[in-house]
C-alpha cells in the first residue's frame, strides 16, 4: 500500500493536470493505458509534457512513475525482482475473467503475494505450446483456414477492411488453439467475444459492472457458456497443446469447470486483440506507401512464391521469414512507429533507480513506448521517421548499401512485444499469420481507400488492452483483383521447425 506522498527529494518530478486532483485519474479512464504515453514528451507541446527521464502522477489513492529513458527502462529490467504483474493478473482475473471465488483467487496468486502460483505456473507452462512443434501444428492449422477468407476478398468490391481482419484472423486463430469443437466457430460467440473485448473499460472499472458494463457482462456470459460446453465435450483433447495445457493445468491445481472456462476468456483477448489490429495496420502502412509495396510484392514473388505443376500458387512461410528481409522489416517498423504498448508493473519495495531515483513500494510503474520508440539514443536521427528497412542486417540491404553501417540490435527500445522479461510468448505464431495474409493479399489484390485518402481511422480506447491500436468503427476499402493473379488456386506451404521468426524484442 503506498501511503502518499513523503516529498522525499530523490522522488521523480510530479506532473500537474490540468482538473487538477482527479485529472490523471479520469485521463486513464478516458485513454486507458495509452494514457500514459500521452503524458510524455511531444515535440509539439513541450512545455506542457516537460522531457523528463522518469516523472509521477498523483493518482488520489496511489502513484505512478512513468519511464520515458531507456537507460531507465533497463535500470528498472535490473530491479526486475521487486516489480510485479501479479496484482494486475488478480484484478483482471477477477473484473475481466469474473472469477471471485477466494478459494481460486487464492490459488491463482502469486507466492509472493500470499497465494499458490498456480496462475504463474499456468503463463509458464503455455510458452513451449507456443514454440517448436507445437508452434508447428498451430501454424499448420492456421494456414489451411485463411486462403478461403482471400479467395472471396475480390468478391465485393468494396469492404470494410477492419471486419474482414477481425473475421479472418478470429476464425483462423480461435480454431487453430481450440481444434474441431472451438467454441468461437459459433458467429454468435465470436460476435460476443469482439462485444467484450471492444467493452473492457467499465468492466474494470468495477462499479456495479452488471448495470454499467452490461454489454461486455452479457457478453462474456455467452463466451463462458460455450466454453464450459466445449470441455464438457472433451474439446481441449482434439485442440491445440496450448488448449489443453491451459485445461490440465488449471483443473490439476482442483479449479472447477466453471471457473476454468471464466479463466479460459482472457485467453482469446492475448490470441485476438493485439493480433486484430496489427494486422489491419500492417495492411494499411503497405499499402499506402506504393513503392514499398512494390518492392515487397517483387521480393515475395521472387523468393517465397511457388508454382506446383497443376498451376497451384504456393507461398512457402518459412521463404517469408528467410528470403524476405524487406518485408520482415518493415512488419517490425509497423510494430515500433503503431504500438501504443504501456508495460505496467507494481512496486514492491523502495528502489533507488540507477543510483538517482527513488520509487516508492507500493507505487505503480509504467513504461510507456511512445517515448522509448521515438527515442534518438535507440533510433538515431532517424527516430521519429517511418524506416522500412531499420532492421536489416547489411548483408541482406544489397540495393541499399548506406543499411551497412547499422546495427540491427536496439537495446530497451521496441517495445511492441514487451519488455524482458515478460515478452509475448504468441510473437511467433501471430507473425506467421500476420505475414502470411498479408503476402498473399498483397500479390492477389490492388487496394485503396474508399474516401480516396489513407487517412489512419480513429482508435477505440475503450479496447483498454490491446496495444496495437484497434479501431472505433471499421475502414471502408476498394479491392480489385491483380490481373496477372486472377483465377489462380492459392495455398500456403509452412515449413516444420521454421515457425520461429527472427523478431526483435525489448
Ligand atoms: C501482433 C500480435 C501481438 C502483439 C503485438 C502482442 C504483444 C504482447 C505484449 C506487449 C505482451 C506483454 C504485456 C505486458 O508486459 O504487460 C504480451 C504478452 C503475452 N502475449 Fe502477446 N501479442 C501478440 C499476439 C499474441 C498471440 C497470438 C498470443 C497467443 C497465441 C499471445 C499471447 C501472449 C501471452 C500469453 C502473454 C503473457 C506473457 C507473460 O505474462 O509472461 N500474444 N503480448
Amino acid at each position: 500500500v503506498y501511503h502518499g506522498c513523503q516529498g522525499d527529494p530523490r522522488e521523480p518530478p510530479a506532473v500537474s493536470s490540468e482538473i487538477p486532483v482527479i485529472g490523471h485519474l479520469l485521463g486513464m479512464l478516458r485513454y486507458g493505458f495509452e494514457y500514459f504515453g500521452l503524458q510524455t514528451a511531444d515535440q509539439t507541446d513541450s512545455k506542457k509534457h516537460p522531457n523528463y527521464p522518469i516523472f509521477s502522477l498523483n493518482m488520489l489513492f496511489s502513484k505512478a512513475y512513468v519511464i520515458t529513458s531507456p537507460a531507465l527502462l533497463q535500470a528498472a529490467q535490473r530491479n526486475n525482482k521487486f516489480l510485479s504483474f501479479d496484482p494486475f493478473l488478480m484484478t483482471s482475473t477477477e473484473r475481466i475473467a469474473g472469477v471471485h471465488s477466494r478459494k481460486v483467487l487464492k490459488l491463482l496468486r502469486g507466492k509472493q503475494s500470499g497465494g499458490d502460483g498456480i496462475a504463474g505456473e499456468i503463463m509458464h507452462a503455455m510458452t513451449p505450446t507456443l514454440f517448436g512443434t507445437a508452434l508447428d501444428r498451430m501454424n499448420e492449422r492456421m494456414v489451411e483456414l485463411l486462403p478461403p477468407f482471400v479467395d472471396e476478398l475480390g468478391d465485393a468490391p468494396t469492404l470494410d477492411l477492419y471486419s474482414w481482419c477481425q473475421h479472418a484472423i478470429t476464425v483462423a486463430s480461435t480454431d487453430a488453439t481450440y481444434g474441431p469443437l472451438n467454441p468461437y466457430k459459433d458467429k454468435v460467440v465470436e460476435d460476443a467475444f469482439w462485444d467484450f473485448e471492444s467493452n473492457l473499460t467499465p468492466l474494470l472499472v468495477n462499479i456495479l459492472p452488471w448495470l454499467t458494463a452490461r454489454k461486455a457482462w452479457e457478453s462474456r456470459k455467452t463466451m463462458i457458456s460455450a466454453i464450459l460446453k466445449y470441455y464438457q465435450n472433451n474439446g481441449p483433447d482434439t485442440g491445440s497443446e496450448l488448449a489443453s495445457v491451459r485445461y490440465r493445468r488449471t483443473r490439476d491445481a482442483g479449479i472447477g469447470i466453471e471457473d476454468t472456462a471464466r479463466l479460459e476468456t482472457p485467453m482469446a483477448i492475448a490470441l485476438l486483440s493485439n493480433t486484430v489490429p496489427a494486422t489491419f495496420w500492417t495492411l494499411f502502412d503497405l499499402y499506402s506507401r506504393p513503392q514499398l509495396l512494390h518492392d515487397i510484392r517483387k521480393e515475395i514473388e521472387l523468393n517465397a512464391l511457388h508454382v506446383a505443376t497443376d498451376g497451384t500458387h504456393i507461398i512457402h512461410l518459412a521463404d517469408l521469414r528467410d528470403k524476405c528481409p524487406l518485408l520482415v522489416s518493415a512488419f517490425q517498423e509497423i510494430l515500433r512507429t503503431r504500438t501504443t504498448s504501456s508495460p505496467m508493473r507494481c512496486v514492491m519495495k523502495d528502489i533507488l533507480l540507477a543510483d538517482q531515483y527513488l520509487i516508492k513500494a507500493g507505487t505503480l510503474l509504467n513504461m510507456p513506448s511512445e517515448a522509448m520508440s521515438r527515442n534518438q539514443d535507440v533510433w538515431g536521427s532517424t527516430a521519429a521517421e517511418f524506416d522500412p528497412r531499420r532492421y536489416m542486417k547489411p548483408v541482406e540491404s544489397v540495393e541499399h548499401p548506406e543499411d551497412r553501417k547499422k546495427d540491427p540490435r536496439r537495446v530497451g527500445g521496441f517495445m511492441a512485444f514487451g519488455v524482458s522479461p515478460i515478452i509475448c510468448p504468441g510473437r511467433h505464431f501471430a507473425s506467421n499469420e500476420i505475414l502470411g495474409l498479408a503476402a498473399m493479399i498483397a500479390l492477389r489484390y490492388d487496394i485503396s481507400p474508399e474516401s480516396g485518402v489513407w487517412t489512419p481511422p480513429q482508435r477505440n480506447s475503450m479496447a483498454i488492452v490491446s496495444i496495437m491500436g484497434p479501431l472505433k468503427e471499421g475502414f471502408k476499402v476498394n479491392v480489385k483483383r491483380r490481373k496477372e493473379f486472377e483465377e489462380k488456386r492459392w495455398e500456403f506451404q509452412p515449413q516444420e521447425g521454421k515457425g520461429r521468426f527472427p523478431l526483435m524484442i525489448g
